[in-house]
């Protein structure tokens, strides 16, 4: 595919639909419920204004930071997603190879199409994994040691699934794994009995060796007991809408969230993320940096490594710009001034 053609993130999805399978489409694309979480999660990043500055003389702004003790090129992660090899023949490899061109951090999925011990030999930036605990601990355990043996660097517990959502479109959609896409690494889908509790999470602080992240915070209870619990990060999602319908947007949870946090750990968030302006936002109220999904995935349809190799240049160019335009020189120097009041 002719990647000229794409000069937005929403270029991607326009293309991807064309060459993915409805069923492989669908289950990218859609929400849950009525999805209206989904589309509030793009309308609030839109009722953000900014609040530029000007005359700063700033020529290439620097957007590179420090996370957990890496050092990133820029603060635009890849979000975890399941099942890459339905959206492109190379799966989990492709996505690897593209994180490493556009200096990303990929966070692979529980759920990955591709051992982990192939995607490690693929990448060349860093890696994080993200856990998905299941009945067997003893399994959740020794999974979470093989990803740290293996070099992941950081390590996302999803906590905001305690059961699928109600995905209807998805289930609209026919959603089947082919017989050859095989995860790995996960013994069938979710269908847990033990519930996951805040003391599974203080049992898995006690042995990690890689900072420990809860994926799927949205509120400063939960934040505070995050903290209290041992982990190291938090990430502010909804699950792209996926999940809970009606939850609020993450980018109007992030700023309570960031307040109760107070710097103690990096807040982190994902949700709906299309521009570069939007990951200015994100950091303006709060946020580390930010995760991408559902592009990521159109970008991966479209084109493979290079398709998500481009999706992450473009947020970051624009990203950039914004920085430029608004007169800040530095990830740090993008504070609440920033957004127009
Ligand atoms: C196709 C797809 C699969 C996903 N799979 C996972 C997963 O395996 N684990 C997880 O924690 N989150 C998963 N998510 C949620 C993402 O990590 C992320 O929270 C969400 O996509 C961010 O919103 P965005 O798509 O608007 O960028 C998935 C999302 C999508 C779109
Ligand atoms: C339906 C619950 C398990 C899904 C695993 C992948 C995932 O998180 C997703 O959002 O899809």
């Amino acid at each position: 595919m002719d990647l000229s053609e794409c000069l937005n993130l929403a270029d991607f999805e326009e293309r991807a639909v064309e060459r993915m399978s409805k069923m492989a489409y669908e289950y990218v694309a859609s929400g849950a419920a009525d999805e209206l979480t989904i589309r509030w999660n793009r309308q609030a990043f839109d009722a953000i204004k900014l609040n530029p500055t000007v005359l700063n003389g700033i020529g290439q702004p620097d957007t590179r930071l420090s996370l957990f003790g890496q050092e990133l090129s820029h603060p635009i992660l890849i979000a975890p997603t399941a099942y890459h090899k339905l959206m492109h023949p190379e799966g989990e490899l492709a996505t690897a190879r593209g994180a490493g061109a556009a200096a990303a951090v990929y966070v692979v999925s529980s759920f990955t199409t591709t051992p982990l011990a192939e995607i490690t030999r693929e990448a060349t930036q860093p890696l994080w994994f993200q856990l998905y605990v299941r009945d067997d601990r003893e399994l959740t355990k020794s999974l979470i040691q093989e990803a740290e043996d293996r070099g992941f660097r950081a390590l996302c517990i999803t906590v905001d699934t305690a059961v699928p959502g109600v995905r209807n479109r998805q289930e609209k959609g026919g959603f089947r794994l082919p017989d050859d896409v095989i995860t790995h690494h996960m013994p069938g889908p979710l269908d847990e009995k033990k519930p996951l509790t805040w003391k599974d999470i203080e049992w898995i602080n006690s042995f990690a060796r890689t900072p420990v992240l809860l994926k799927g915070i949205l509120n400063a209870s939960d934040a505070e007991k995050a903290i209290q619990s041992g982990a190291s990060g938090i990430i502010v999602s909804n699950h792209g809408g996926r999940n809970l319908d009606t939850v609020p947007a993450t980018i109007d949870a992030l700023p309570r969230v960031a307040d109760q946090v107070n710097q103690r750990v990096p807040v982190l968030m994902d949700g709906g993320i299309r521009r570069g302006t939007d990951v200015l936002k994100a950091i303006a109220l709060g946020a580390s940096a930010v995760l991408v999904g559902k592009p990521v995935c159109f970008g991966l349809a479209c084109a493979g490594a290079e398709g998500v190799t481009k999706v992450v240049e473009i947020l970051r160019t624009e990203l950039e710009i914004a920085m430029i335009l608004t007169g800040r020189a530095t990830i740090s120097g993008i504070d609440h001034s920033v957004i127009w009041k």
